[in-house]
């Protein structure tokens, strides 16, 4: 198969053609003959887009897939251009050891969804690392599920295990979490200063343990000068953003829509919103992952906390190139290269980032010159809804290659 048209790397963008066979790319040249697919100068193809921060609520127990399984959120994934998917290990029955790891792998497999999913496994109180090599999430305090810690000290007991890991953290401070728990809004009972307290804790951690760390979901500006200290003394550190922090603040909150606007980290100032957008653009924020944590509406209006965001990963990134004039290739570097790169030592053969000859043939063609408006009616998360839903976006995924098949 000849694909033709705009390619995307983060050192720059050319038209060019790309060679599949099988499932892999194998030449990218100017003349490599008759194309099969020809996508027009509105259109821009990236390396296939990754989220590495995904809750698929699928598990050996199935008790949470009312809300969404493999399937459907391999779907919707599709749907927002998205190619490979890394899930977390929240589920009622946590995948924290080589045995209940591998059930969920199986479990996985039986399901067969249409994209790649790489597990996380989960750390909580008293666990220890497998005995193979996987990334590793803590939560740091309590958000959705059981696992979590109580105490910073019983995580820098448990993570002593976990020398050299790649763990990500959720950064909330258990105990300053504890001591807000009667505010009187959801934003005032998970502050900021849980997220700055629970940061400078994960980079403790990351150093004394030679960790590679990540932290996930990141919402605070005056965490991003403690992120980049920690780069510069040679901590190795990245992190992700996701799109709600980037596209809503506490500003957008009214009586009417709380619930849907609600998660954790909760939504923060208009400053932190700003403050991350420039943190993604420079570099000190490496991921665009979405933190799609499926429910139904009567749940979130009930006060539990995550939304869905997989539908619309693509279009939002139209936002970003378009309305917020990030460039392509920045774009290409936290969507593909980096995602990609994450995972990549944990899925072999596939290999996902970049079009060169070797890597995986998953492409994400965006349509610059096509708006879309997000409508339920076009999502395919089981959960059915978005908080993006009337909201409509400058430009729209146009095809999605997985594996070397087109899927849309
Ligand atoms: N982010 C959320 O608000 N919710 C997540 C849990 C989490 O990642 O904290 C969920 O699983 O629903």
């Amino acid at each position: 198969m000849i694909i033709q048209g705009t390619l995307v790397s983060s050192s720059g963008t050319f038209h060019s053609q790309i060679r599949i066979e099988g499932n892999q790319i194998t030449e990218v040249g100017s003349q490599l003959g008759e194309p099969d697919f020809t996508f027009s100068d509105d259109c821009l193809i990236f390396a296939g887009m990754g989220d590495i921060h995904i809750h698929a609520r699928d598990d050996v127990g199935e008790s949470q897939t009312y809300k969404e399984d493999f399937c459907t959120a391999g779907e919707a994934a599709i749907n927002g251009g998205v190619v490979h998917v890394a899930d977390m290990p929240n589920n009622p029955v946590p995948p924290i050891t080589d045995e209940s790891y591998h059930a969920k792998q199986e479990h996985l497999k039986q399901r067969n969804p249409p994209i790649h999913f790489t597990l996380y496994a989960g750390i909580g109180p008293g666990t220890s690392p497998l005995s193979f090599p996987v990334p590793y999430k803590a939560y740091m305090g309590p958000s959705v599920g059981d696992l979590f810690f109580k105490t910073l000290e019983q995580l820098d007991e448990t993570l002593s295990q976990y020398r050299g890991c790649n763990v990500s953290f959720h950064c909330e401070d258990p105990i300053l979490l504890d001591e807000h728990a009667n505010a009187a809004t959801h934003e005032e009972r998970r502050p900021a200063a849980c997220e700055i307290s629970a940061t400078r804790f994960a980079l403790q951690m990351i150093e004394k343990y030679d960790l590679r760390g990540k932290l996930c979901h990141y919402s605070v500006r005056e965490g991003l000068p403690l992120i980049r200290a920690a780069r510069d003394r040679g901590l190795k550190v990245t992190c992700e953003v996701t799109p709600h922090h980037l596209y809503f603040d506490q500003s957008d909150l009214t009586d009417q829509n709380r619930g849907k606007m609600q998660m954790n980290p909760p939504l923060r100032t208009i400053e932190d919103r700003k403050a991350m957008l420039a943190a993604l653009r420079e570099g000190t924020l490496d991921y665009l992952a979405t933190d799609h944590a499926p429910h139904t509406l009567e749940e979130n209006e009930q006060g539990i906390s995550g939304q869905p965001h997989l539908d619309t990963y693509g279009a939002f990134v139209t936002w970003l190139i378009l309305d917020q004039k990030f460039t392509p290739e920045q774009a290409a570097c936290f969507c593909s290269e980096n995602p990609g790169e994450f995972v990549n030592p944990y899925i072999a053969p596939l290999k996902f980032g970049k079009i060169e000859p070797g890597y995986t043939a998953s492409l994400t063609v965006l349509n610059l010159k096509r708006p879309v408006t997000i409508q339920r009616e076009d999502l395919k998360t089981k959960c059915g809804w978005s908080p993006f839903e009337g909201i409509t976006f400058p430009g729209s995924v146009e095809a999605v290659f997985v594996e070397g098949h087109k899927v849309r």
